[in-house]
C-alpha cells in the first residue's frame, strides 16, 4: 500500500497541491485524471522523489520498494543509441557487468526495439521514443511504476504495445500509477482512479463506483416517432437524427419508448443502451470551463 497524507506543494505563490490524501493498493493500475494544471505531475514527482520540498507524508508499506518513473517529457539522450540509453539508466540504478548486459537485452525485447538497439534515438519515431522512455524506467525491475502521460503523441500501434506491457506488469503483480488525459485509457487499464482539480483530489474510488456515482446512463433512439412527455425532459438531439435520453433506469426508458411507439403507430429504427463513460464523470466533477 502507498499512503499519501496531506501532501501540499507550492511553486513560489502558485499552490500546486493542497492537502492531498490517498491510499493506493498494490497490484493494481491506479489512474490519475484531471485538467491541465490540476497537480497530477506534481503529485507524481513527489511520489517518485523528484520533488522533495513539500509538506505531508508519503509512506510505502514496503520500505524497500523500488520505483520506476516514466516522466511526461521524454528524457533520453538523443545522440546515443537505444542500447546506450538503457546502459546509462541501468548504471544510474547501480546495475553493472553481466547483469546490466542481460537486463538491457531483456528490456530491448520487452519494448520491441531489439532490432533497432544500435540506432541513435534522434532517428526514432515518437512511439519508439516513448517505448524507450518506459524501458529506461524499468531497467532495474521496479515493482512500482509511475507513468505520466506515456502515450502522448504516438500512433495506435505503439499505444497498443504500451497497453500490452502494462497488462503484463499487472499480471506480474506490479503496481502502476497512470496519469492521463485520455479517459478511455484510464477506463481500459485502471481498476481505481482519482480525479484532481485545482490541486485537490475531488473524487476517488473504483472505476465502477465512480461511474455509478457520477454518470447517468442514456438510451439512443432513432426512427419515425415522437418522444413521450415524461422522457422529453432529459432528451437531447443525438447523432444521425436520433435522440439521446438520459435515464436512471435505462431499461425502463427503452420499454417506455417501445410501448409509446406501438400505441402511436411510430416506428423505431434503432434503440440502444449508451453506457456511461468516465468522460461524463470528468465533466460532472471538474466542469467544462477552460483552464488556461
Ligand atoms: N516548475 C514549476 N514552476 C512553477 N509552477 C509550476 C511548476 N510546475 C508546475 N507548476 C504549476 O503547478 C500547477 C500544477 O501543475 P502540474 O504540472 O502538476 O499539473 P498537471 O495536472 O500535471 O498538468 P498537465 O496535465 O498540464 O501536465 C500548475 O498551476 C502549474 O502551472
Amino acid at each position: 500500500m502507498l499512503s499519501l497524507k496531506n501532501l501540499s506543494k507550492s511553486y513560489k505563490n502558485n499552490v500546486a497541491l493542497k492537502n492531498v490524501s490517498l491510499n493506493i493498493s498494490e497490484g493494481i493500475c491506479f489512474g490519475l485524471i484531471g485538467p491541465n494544471g490540476a497537480g497530477k505531475s506534481t503529485l507524481i514527482k513527489i511520489i517518485a522523489s523528484v520533488i522533495q520540498d513539500y509538506s505531508g507524508n508519503v509512506q510505502f508499506t514496503n520500505n524497500k520498494i523500488q520505483i520506476g518513473y516514466v516522466p511526461q517529457e521524454i528524457a533520453l539522450e538523443e545522440t546515443l543509441s537505444a542500447r546506450d540509453n538503457l546502459h546509462f539508466f541501468g548504471r544510474l540504478y547501480g546495475l553493472k557487468g553481466a547483469v546490466l548486459q542481460k537486463r538491457t537485452e531483456e528490456v530491448l525485447s520487452e519494448i520491441g526495439l531489439t532490432e533497432r538497439g544500435k540506432e541513435k534515438v534522434k532517428t526514432f519515431s515518437g512511439g519508439m521514443k516513448r517505448r524507450l522512455n518506459i524501458g529506461c524506467a524499468i531497467i532495474h525491475q521496479p515493482r512500482f511504476i509511475i507513468m505520466d502521460e506515456p502515450t502522448v503523441g504516438i500512433d495506435p500501434q505503439s499505444r497498443r504495445y504500451i497497453f500490452n506491457m502494462i497488462e503484463k506488469f499487472k499480471s506480474n503483480g506490479f503496481t502502476i500509477i497512470y496519469a492521463s488525459h485520455y479517459m478511455e485509457e484510464i477506463e481500459q487499464l485502471c481498476e481505481e482512479a482519482a480525479f484532481m482539480d485545482h490541486g485537490k483530489v475531488v473524487e476517488n474510488g473504483s472505476i465502477e463506483h465512480l461511474l455509478k456515482k457520477h454518470a447517468v446512463p442514456s438510451i439512443y433512439v432513432k426512427g419515425r416517432m415522437c418522444v413521450p412527455d415524461d422522457l422529453s425532459q432529459t432528451c437531447s438531439k443525438g447523432k444521425d437524427g436520433g435522440y439521446l435520453i438520459t435515464a436512471n433506469n435505462p431499461l425502463a426508458a427503452m420499454e417506455r419508448m417501445i410501448h409509446f411507439c406501438n400505441e402511436n403507430s411510430g416506428e423505431i429504427e434503432r434503440l440502444e443502451l449508451v453506457k456511461p463513460k468516465l468522460e461524463d464523470v470528468f465533466f460532472s466533477l471538474t466542469g467544462s470551463q477552460l483552464r488556461d
